[in-house]
């Protein structure tokens, strides 16, 4: 289908605004419809960048970017690849949770987001069509918007979670932003305040759950198989007690992907294995406590696990090395309302004298002496003074990760841990941290955030359109990032910087391919040939 006159113009995938020449002008009848001068990209990306930098609130910057990629997604992209440190904190986390806590009230356009209704089962097929519009679509990042980040249940509010990952997908690795879908599975939700409110813009009911809520999903998958046969499919922010169970009934058949078990699994051994380059311990060696033990930490803990393992211990072995810190305190094998997750990582009471007073951090923390310490609670401030330096005293690198999002959910702020632990922390973050000056030193804090692996390793698995994501190829990329970063100077950051995303992107995507290959779990022969060949740019 030609597009012409305003439809042109309109169609945010083809327009170039000014920087559609007379010719082009002429050709799809668009004379007169712009101001004269014709632009270059670069003047364009210069005149967006100053109407942005105009904005004063990160709110304010997101609304301006979020109106130009529905305006012209190539200029989006561009601007977006030349400024990738400033606008991830603005275009995603933490900015974005502000959007999706406020979407029915600020929306303006949807953004070519499928929107499913539990509901409306019959409207599936169609309701992917019409939003594919005859785009081959490759990747779709879908939630049910049952546990954005750490701010829980926002219905279909949370679509804007699924938009904002497609966006660090294609700025981060390439991914052809027309190959892509976000959507949204519209279940209910059981916040009170968006049920009263008028103005919401999901369903009107609590969150429908059990046997119906599972054959919706089915549904939605079956049929986005059948429409886009070469599809990724991510799956974000589903709730605790949903996003598990899904992983495991897909990921042995599909092309599938649980970003919030796997990617942050990967990215936290990766931080860890950053940590121990510039410690010089072993893995081996550690003793890891999560704080938090839900979908994170659960993932992330069987990651560490399943390095120990390969690094050689026996499951029983390494088993030891693992505490899990709870709602309900440490995770013992007679706790109630344990998770099928959590179960494999318990700990017998007989191990404590005072298994009964193990109900809170600090007191697990005297008892076990973590060397590693990753929160995924939700629970902001957590991490105290008194809870660091007991841990410091008992480690010379004590490996510190809060990595709850946003940014008000943190367990801890980077420089108290620096200050309580006198420079001695090995830091991730989830969310952007300035670098701290701490006793004449410049300590760079690693992103301990998916966003790092996730493009490169959807990328990658697109590329060969693998069968499945293998644990191998989801181990290659938690391997993936070492060696970017120096560990001997002083203040190293535990991960690569977020500036240099889109080279490491490349590193993943280029090992995870061509473990798909060595896996056989694809026809393709060349890892790099086919992650060059399915890279996009932003250009006319
Ligand atoms: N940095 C990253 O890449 C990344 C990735 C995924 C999740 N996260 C963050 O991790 C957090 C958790 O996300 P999730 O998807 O696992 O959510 P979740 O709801 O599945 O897990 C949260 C867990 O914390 C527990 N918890 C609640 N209060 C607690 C308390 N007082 N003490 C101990 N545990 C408590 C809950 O019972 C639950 O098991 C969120 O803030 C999210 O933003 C970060
Ligand atoms: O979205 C993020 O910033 C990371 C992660 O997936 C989360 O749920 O917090
Ligand atoms: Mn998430």
């Amino acid at each position: 289908m030609k597009y012409e006159g305003l439809d042109l113009l309109n169609n945010h995938f083809l327009n170039k605004g000014t920087a559609f020449t007379k010719e082009e002008r002429k050709e799809n009848h668009i004379e007169g419809l712009l101001p004269p001068f014709v632009q270059t990209l670069d003047q364009q990306v210069e005149q967006a960048y100053e109407n942005y930098s105009n904005k004063d609130t990160f709110l304010a910057k997101r609304m301006y970017l979020m109106d130009l990629f529905n305006e012209n997604v190539t200029l989006f992209y561009k601007l977006f690849s030349q400024h990738v440190n400033e606008f991830m904190p603005v275009v995603y986390d933490p900015t974005i949770a502000d959007t999706i806590e406020n979407y029915s009230h600020l929306f303006l356009d949807p953004q070519n987001a499928a929107f499913l209704s539990i509901d409306d089962q019959d409207d599936i097929e169609a309701s992917l069509k019409n939003a594919s519009a005859g785009r081959d679509i490759k990747l779709i990042v879908v939630t049910d918007g049952e546990g954005i980040l750490g701010i829980g249940d926002w219905g279909v509010q949370g679509v804007d979670i699924s938009v904002g990952k497609l966006m660090v997908y294609t700025v981060a690795a390439g991914v052809d932003p027309k190959s892509v879908l976000p959507v949204v599975l519209d279940v209910g939700t059981n916040r009170k305040e968006l049920l009263a409110d008028d103005l919401y813009m999901g369903n009107h009911h609590e969150r429908v759950t059990g046997d119906k809520y599972y054959n919706f999903v089915d549904k939605f998958v079956e049929t986005a198989e059948n429409l886009f046969p070469d599809m990724y499919l991510h799956f974000e922010d589903f709730g605790r007690s949903n996003a598990a169970n899904i992983l495991n009934k897909y990921k042995d058949n599909i092309l599938t992907f649980n970003d919030d078990i796997q990617g942050t699994g990967i990215i936290t051994l990766a931080g860890i294995l950053g940590a121990l380059n510039i410690s010089k311990e072993k893995l081996t060696d550690q003793v890891y406590l999560s704080f938090g033990a839900g979908t994170a930490g659960a993932g992330i803990t069987k990651r560490i696990f399943d390095a120990m393992v390969e690094e050689g211990l026996s499951e029983d072995e390494a088993r030891k090395h693992f505490y899990l810190v709870d709602k309900q305190g440490l995770l013992f094998d007679d706790t109630e309302d344990l998770t099928p997750e959590q179960k494999p990582f318990t700990r017998k009471r007989s191990e404590f004298t005072n298994a009964d007073e193990l109900t809170n951090l600090e007191a697990v923390v005297k008892a076990v002496h973590p060397t590693i310490l990753v929160g995924t609670s939700t629970q902001p401030g957590t991490f105290t003074e008194a809870v660091i330096k007991e841990m410091a005293a008992h480690t010379e690198r004590p490996i510190i990760f809060p990595l709850s999002n946003p940014t008000k959910l943190a367990e801890a702020k980077a420089e108290d841990l620096l200050k309580w632990t006198d420079g001695k922390a090995l830091i991730a973050t989830g969310i952007p941290v300035e670098p701290v000056e701490y006793n004449g030193v410049t300590y760079h804090i690693g992103q301990a955030n998916n966003a790092l692996v996730y493009p490169g390793l959807g990328l990658g698995s697109m590329a060969v359109n693998a069968k499945i994501l293998s644990d191998g190829m989801i181990n290659k990329a938690a391997h993936s990032l070492g060696g970017i970063v120096d560990p001997t100077q002083p203040g190293a950051a535990v991960l690569p910087p977020v500036s240099q995303l889109d080279k490491f992107s490349m590193t993943v995507a280029n090992g995870v391919a061509q473990q798909a290959i060595d896996e056989k779990l694809t026809t393709a022969t060349d890892a790099k040939k086919a992650v060059a060949d399915l890279k996009w740019e932003p250009k006319y």
